[in-house]
């Protein structure tokens, strides 16, 4: 799409691959982060050593001053850890030009309010929800970095919106695809990390493959409740947000949840897995608000209510699976 002005917020892992993604795609890009030296390297040396090491990034801008970043942009990306998100926001709205629509890439839901990160996005910048769009998909960063085929969903309630972001995003290794399911996308994005962390511990604990598969396919269940009691649509969850980012993130040592989860299988506790992992791994507190959201909602989520409890209140992991496999017998239905 070539030379929509897009300012990507974030200039971590999943920010700077966006970033890169877009100007491989033909956009204009500028790369907004609050640290100085990420700044002048991706602008002058075309790579981000900090969270992409070996990557060769495409020529982009990028800078720590917000307003220059934001100035023209047609598309704002906002790519910051969810529980920094608002105040974050907050402080740039002066900046967003009228027109903007801004998309989030973040996977989680805010502590507090337990809301979702568009809606978190609409109230920051005082933006309307149709000019909000999401991404969410199986897209491990460092994968995308190397150019290595994938899908994602880009949604939005108005459609021209999400295909303006489909197409500015859209190039030889990432293919998005667009809906109108909002709700249902981000739940699955911020959802699957508790998955993960879960899958994470019982694989640290050395729990095989079938452990695994039930845990990926009992969570898809948790995560279609959810999004059925919020308004989500069924077929979301089978598609590259739901079952597809399941897979890639509960399969893969690259997600920071699945890692963060084996540490604390391993017998580590929360603060020596969080410094062990590293960079942000958003399910640790959206766990927290996603049980609380399906509390509100009358909703049944057993694996995310053990995973609280292992990460939050001192439950082990063997406590957790003697937990969750002596409830009490019931049909499988796919949200029962
Ligand atoms: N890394 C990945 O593969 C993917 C990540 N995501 C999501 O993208 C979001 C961002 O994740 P990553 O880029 O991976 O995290 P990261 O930890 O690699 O980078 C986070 C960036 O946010 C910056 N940051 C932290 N606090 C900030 C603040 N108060 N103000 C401004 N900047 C701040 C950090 O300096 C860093 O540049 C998360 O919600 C994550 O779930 C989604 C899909 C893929
Ligand atoms: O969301 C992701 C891949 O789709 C990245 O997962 P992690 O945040 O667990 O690394």
């Amino acid at each position: 799409m070539s030379g929509v002005r897009a300012a990507v917020l974030g200039s971590g892992s999943w920010g700077t691959t966006f970033a890169m993604v877009m100007a491989d795609a033909g956009c204009d890009v500028t790369l907004w982060g609050r640290d100085e030296a990420v700044a002048r390297e991706v602008a002058e040396q075309h790579s981000n050593t900090k969270y992409l090491p070996g990557v060769e990034l495409p020529p982009m801008s990028a800078t720590t001053d917000a307003a220059a970043a934001l100035a023209g942009a047609r598309i704002v990306v906002v790519a910051i850890p969810s529980q920094v998100s608002r105040v974050t926001l907050e402080g740039l709205r002066e900046h967003l030009e009228p027109d903007a629509v801004v998309v989030s890439l973040m996977k989680g839901v805010e502590l507090s309010t337990d809301k979702r990160m568009s809606q978190v996005v609409s109230e920051a910048l005082d933006i309307p929800l149709e000019r909000v769009a999401v991404v969410s998909g199986p897209n491990l960063a460092k994968e995308i970095a190397a150019r290595q085929p994938t899908a994602t969903v880009v949604a939005c309630p108005d459609e021209d919106n999400a295909r303006l972001v489909a197409e500015a995003c859209s190039n030889t290794y990432f293919r998005p695809y667009t809906n109108t399911d909002v709700v249902g996308v981000e739940l699955c994005g911020a959802v699957k990390n508790v998955i993960a962390l879960a899958i994470g511990m019982a694989q640290g604990r050395g729990f095989g493959w079938n452990t695994t598969a039930t845990v990926i396919t009992r969570g898809l269940v948790e995560i279609t409740r959810l999004g059925r009691a919020l308004g989500a649509q069924p077929e979301t969850f089978a598609g590259l947000a739901g079952m597809g980012d399941l897979v890639a993130t509960c399969a893969s040592p690259l997600s920071r949840n699945h890692t963060l989860g084996k540490h604390i299988g391993q017998g580590m506790t929360l603060d020596e897995a969080l410094v062990a992992t590293g960079t942000t791994a958003e399910g640790v507190k959206s766990s927290r608000s996603v049980l609380e959201l399906a509390e509100k909602h009358g909703v049944d989520m057993p694996i995310t209510a053990g995973v609280v409890a292992v990460l939050h209140e001192g439950l082990s992991v063997e406590e957790m699976a003697r937990a969750l496999l002596s409830r009490p017998q019931k049909a499988e239905g796919v949200v029962s």
